[in-house]
């Protein structure tokens, strides 16, 4: 496999930390391009990847190409190589709201096309990605994507049409752990608890109760009641929680982030 990456940024990075490490390429393999040259630069020092000086020197270099810019950048990116690609090269997209019909429209249908949510631990190879196909992918080549996908985290296939709610409870995902770990922190703090000491504890603490989910697989609401006893601690911090609409708001929360992946679909 050759791998092309279009766009060093948050993302395209995360899944480039993932693929390397996870050992699945090697960096001989994948070819960088970003507009931003000492963006690639650095990666070429930090993991020896080969980099583009073009857009159209990585289509020519990769049969795999990850689109990883900005949604609104992707028609600009599409345009320019649209000319270059071949029925075989496989445009892996990863950008929100995006769709293959969009992508298709731009490169033509006789391309291969498949549309990912990623998220950003891809870099520590426990991502989350969804995918979907368009009809010009083939089953071996299907196997290939999810081995790509499943070498930097794990990977479902989804309906397109639920790409938008998947952002909402996978790809922005991490942001909102990432908030709510920082409060837990400050509260850890106005208790006294050191800041450093807090993350560390409740950073772990995340990790084995969503580890508890898929290794127990026992329904969360009776994880819950384990750790919840008759006038304990863990039932005062939960009406805390309830009175401050803890769920309500992530509810919200859930069906804002579907909602704007919605208005910036380009179908
Ligand atoms: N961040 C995340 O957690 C996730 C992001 N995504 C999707 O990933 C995509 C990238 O997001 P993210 O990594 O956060 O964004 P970033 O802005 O961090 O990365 C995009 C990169 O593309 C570069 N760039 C801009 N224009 C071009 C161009 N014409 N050709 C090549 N490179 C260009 C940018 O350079 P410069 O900064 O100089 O403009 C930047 O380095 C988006 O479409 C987003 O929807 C999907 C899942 C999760
Ligand atoms: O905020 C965004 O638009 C991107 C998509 C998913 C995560 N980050």
């Amino acid at each position: 496999m050759e791998l092309g990456i279009i766009g060093a940024g948050n993302m395209g990075c995360s899944i480039l930390k993932g693929v390397i490490t996870s050992n699945f390429l090697v960096s001989n393999n994948i070819t960088v391009f970003d507009l931003n040259q000492e963006k690639v630069e650095k990666l070429v020092k930090e993991y020896d990847v080969k980099k583009a000086k073009t857009e159209n020197e990585l289509v020519e270099k990769s049969n795999i190409i990850i689109l990883s810019v900005k949604p609104n950048i992707v028609p600009i990116v599409l345009k320019k190589i649209k000319d270059k690609l071949n029925k075989n090269t496989i445009i892996l997209s990863i950008a929100a709201g995006i769709s293959i019909n969009f992508i298709e429209k731009n490169i033509g249908s006789d391309k291969k096309v498949v549309r990912t949510m990623p998220n950003t631990p891809a870099q520590v190879m426990e991502g989350m990605t969804a995918v979907s196909f368009n009809p010009n992918i083939e089953e071996t080549e299907k196997k290939i994507i999810f081995k790509l996908l499943d070498s930097f985290g794990k990977s479902i296939e989804i309906e397109e049409k639920l790409m938008h709610v998947y952002t909402g409870i996978s790809g922005s995902l991490p942001a909102y752990v990432y908030v709510f770990i920082e409060a837990l922190a400050d509260g850890g703090v106005l208790e006294g608890m050191p800041r450093e000491k807090a993350y560390k504890i409740i950073a772990q603490t995340v990790l084995g109760s969503a580890k508890m989910i898929l290794e127990t697989k026992k329904h969360p609401g009776i994880l819950k009641d384990e750790v919840t006893s008759p006038g304990g601690t863990t039932i005062a911090a939960l009406k805390a929680l309830e009175d401050g609409k803890f769920r309500g708001t992530v509810i919200q929360a859930v069906k804002a982030c579907t909602e704007k992946s919605k208005e910036m679909a380009q179908e």
